[in-house]
């Protein structure tokens, strides 16, 4: 999917929302557990109640190669459904990857052509050849962690190589890269003031910020420093929409969850 068509999507729906699909066999309702695949039943239900509520899913990688053999089957159904359902769904397979280049290539092409995700999460650590793999698929993105949410990210993120902390130093020069177009970048919600220093960097780029609802992030300062006028924003909530409710109408309470994000996205989206 191309940025336009994600934009176009945005303002259609009025919704930058992406949920998570961090679908936890522990935490699903212990009456799926009968199921034949009940992490694709977990899914199937979220998506049928939530899309109108977003634009994007993101199912993250870990929660599927944990179950090993059943969890990629599981994956494989839940990207295909969502392909064939709402193609008008932005994905983003949340694998966090980058190695040597020729590695990268084959993470690449497990992600984006076999798998067939819009997007897909990579870790810069490795540099310009570890990430150009990625880049070069075409109408793909490539969201690269710039400032994560969590507690750590203090630890390399914001030191200063020079004159300035080390995210700023990976946004800048990922800009230089090939294909640098494709690239998008991970900024956590609980670090919402950050927005406004990244914002002189990449004024446009979409940003995927993760963060809101379990972690504490608020998605009025996530939109007070982050939103542009052609929204640049994808915020995702994962635990606390997806497991609003454990009840057997999960999936409703989980709609209703998104429902009131999606509002207040509404109305962030008024402002522009
Ligand atoms: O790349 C990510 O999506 C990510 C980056 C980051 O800095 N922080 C972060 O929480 N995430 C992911 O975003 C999701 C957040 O989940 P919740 O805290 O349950 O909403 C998880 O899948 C995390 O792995």
């Amino acid at each position: 999917m191309t940025t336009q068509e994600l934009t176009e999507q945005i303002f259609k729906k009025k919704s930058f929302l992406c949920i998570g699909l961090d679908t936890d066999i522990d935490r699903i309702p212990t009456y799926l557990l009968s199921e034949k695949d009940p992490v694709f039943s977990f899914n199937k239900a979220i998506i049928d109640a939530t899309h109108s509520y977003c634009v994007a899913y993101k199912p993250n990688i870990a929660f599927y190669e944990a179950l090993g053999v059943s969890g990629w089957k599981a994956l494989k159904k839940t990207i295909e459904y969502l392909h064939s359902e709402y193609p008008e769904i932005y994905t983003i397979a949340d694998a966090k990857r980058g190695d040597i280049g020729n590695t990268s290539k084959m993470y690449a092409k497990a992600f984006f052509d076999d798998l067939g995700f819009d997007s897909i999460t990579v870790a810069p650590y490795m540099g310009k050849d570890s990430v150009e793999p990625f880049l070069d698929f075409t109408n793909k993105h490539t969201i690269l962690l710039a400032l994560t949410s969590n507690e750590g990210a203090f630890d390399f993120q914001t030191k200063k190589i020079g004159d300035q902390e080390l995210y700023k130093e990976v946004i800048k020069t990922s800009r230089t890269w090939n294909n640098s177009e494709n690239l998008m970048y991970v900024v956590g919600a609980t670090k919402a003031e950050y927005l406004r220093e990244i914002r002189k960097i990449v004024p446009e780029n979409f940003l995927l910020v993760p963060g809101v609802g379990a972690q504490g992030g608020s998605l009025e300062e996530v939109c007070k420093y982050g939103l542009t006028k052609n929204v640049g924003l994808l915020v995702n909530s994962s635990r606390k929409i997806i497991y609003a409710s454990d009840s057997s109408n999960y999936a409703e309470i989980a709609a209703a969850m998104a429902e009131s994000v999606q509002n207040q996205m509404a109305d962030e989206l008024a402002k522009l």
